[in-house]
């Protein structure tokens, strides 16, 4: 999917809400337990429920690997079911992947080629040739970790290095890497007071703002202080809307939570 298509989704839903697949079976409803394949069949509820409000889905990879290939498979089968039936979703594999030049060539196979995704988040620690791997692909996007929404987040990413913070000599040096017009970033929720200047590097990029609900970071700051005159913002809750309800009624809950917060979009926008 291209940025241009994204951003039009956007103002056709007047939504810029990422919904968190973050699927755990501890937390899913008892029935579904019953179920061939209970992962996908919680994912195809909720993605049934929502998709007319939102823009993205954004599977955690790691929810799927702690349950062998059983969790792969439903991770296959639920971007399948995407791709097939609401292929105006971007969807974001978030795998947190980058590795030695071939290594990340053969996650950026997996991510984007053999499941189809059209995009994945990155860890930017090992530098250009662990990242241009993934941005070689055209019309797919790298969604680099910038600066993260969680307490970590300060033992390196603000740290000076050479008199400036890390995620700032992270946010420019990955402009320089090739095909970086693939490139997105993520910056948390929970550190919107730091957008403003975030904005003066890359005013343009999409940021992937994940934090909103559980994390306790606010929609209204984080637009106020990092949307671009194309949006320019995803913004993903995962558990604020998925765990909703652990009832029957689990998939409607989701709903009203995300129209919760795709009202207020509408409202920024
Ligand atoms: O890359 C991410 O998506 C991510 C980066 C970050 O800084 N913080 C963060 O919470 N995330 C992910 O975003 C999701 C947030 O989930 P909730 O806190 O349940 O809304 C999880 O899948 C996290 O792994």
């Amino acid at each position: 999917m291209t940025t241009e298509q994204l951003v039009a989704q956007i103002y056709k839903k007047k939504s810029f809400l990422c919904i968190g697949l973050d699927t755990d079976l501890e937390k899913v409803p008892s029935h579904l337990l019953e179920e061939e394949d209970p992962i996908f069949a919680f994912n195809k509820a909720i993605i049934d429920a929502t998709h007319d409000i939102c823009v993205s889905y954004k599977p955690n990879i790691a929810f799927y690997e702690a349950y062998g290939i059983k969790g792969w498979q439903a991770l296959e089968k639920t971007i399948r079911y995407l791709n097939e039936n609401f292929p105006e979703q971007f969807t974001i594999a978030d795998a947190k992947r980058g590795d030695i030049g071939n290594t990340s060539t053969r996650y950026a196979k997996a991510f984007l080629e053999d499941l189809q995704f059209d995009s994945v988040t990155i860890a930017p620690y090992m530098g250009k040739d662990s990242v241009e791997p993934f941005l070689a692909f055209k019309d797919k996007h790298t969604i680099l970790l910038a600066l993260t929404s969680n307490v970590g987040a300060f033992d390196f990413q603000t740290k000076l290095v050479d008199g400036k913070e890390l995620y700032k000599t992270v946010l420019e040096t990955s402009k320089s890497y090739e095909n970086s017009e693939n490139l997105m970033y993520v910056v948390g929720a929970t550190k919107a007071e730091y957008l403003k200047e975030i904005r003066q590097i890359v005013p343009d990029s999409f940021l992937l703002v994940p934090g909103v609900g559980a994390q306790g970071g606010s929609l209204k700051d984080v637009c106020e202080n990092g949307m671009n005159d194309k949006v320019g913002l995803l913004i993903n809750s995962s558990r604020g809307i998925i765990y909703a309800s652990a009832e029957s009624d689990f998939a409607d809950a989701a709903r009203h939570k995300a129209l919760e917060l795709q009202r207020q979009m509408a409202e920024l926008l």
